[in-house]
């Protein structure tokens, strides 16, 4: 089966080979598609619209069976600056299937930067002193202590796509 994936950013690459797994069966291409949105995602709406392009300008450049796109972004809910990440599986046929990851505050030092228009991912390297924290542990790997990164958040996710697209296989 090959599995067309969005993105080369390797914690969400992880993210997609460690839920699959690497038998002689499964064939993973990447691409740096377009997101179609902005660089930072600033609700739901937005980031699965990003989620959903990623796959299917995927899946389209890599004529796989499935295309998978993978989008951070955040949000506000009661005045608080939230982390969200979605996932966007897609089939040959055009049928998608969304699910979104777990969601932390941010504190306001973050809030406060990217409300002033900057990017999370250089936020994030400046905050914790660090390079290149988007394709690590991410956000929620330095705010969780490293219990959750971004690469098993990710993972979640996909587990989350994966079995939906199951379950519609066996119930179609
Ligand atoms: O190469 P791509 O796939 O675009 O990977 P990315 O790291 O830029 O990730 P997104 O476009 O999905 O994320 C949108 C923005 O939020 C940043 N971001 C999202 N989640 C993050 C995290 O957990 N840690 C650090 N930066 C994050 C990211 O760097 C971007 O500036
Ligand atoms: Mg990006």
């Amino acid at each position: 089966m090959k599995v067309c994936i969005g993105t080369n950013n390797m914690a969400k690459v992880n993210a997609v080979k460690n839920c699959l797994g690497n038998d002689k069966h499964m064939e993973y291409a990447m691409f740096n598609v377009s997101s179609g949105v902005s660089d930072q995602p600033f609700s739901d709406e937005e980031t699965i619209k990003g989620a959903i392009n990623r796959a299917k300008a995927a899946l389209l450049e890599g004529e796989g069976e499935i295309g998978i796109g993978l989008e951070g972004g955040v949000h506000h809910t009661n005045d608080i600056l939230f982390l969200n990440n979605w996932g966007a599986l897609v089939l040959k046929d055009g049928t998608t299937f969304i699910a979104s990851g777990a969601r932390i505050p941010l504190p306001k030092e973050i809030e406060t930067e990217l409300v002033a228009g900057k990017e999370l991912g250089p936020v994030m390297d400046e905050y914790a002193q660090k390079e290149n924290v988007r394709h690590n542990e991410g956000a929620i790997g330095i705010f969780t202590s490293g219990r959750i990164n971004r690469t098993s958040m990710f993972k979640h996710v996909v587990e989350l796509l994966i079995g939906q697209m199951e379950f519609h296989q066996i119930n179609k």
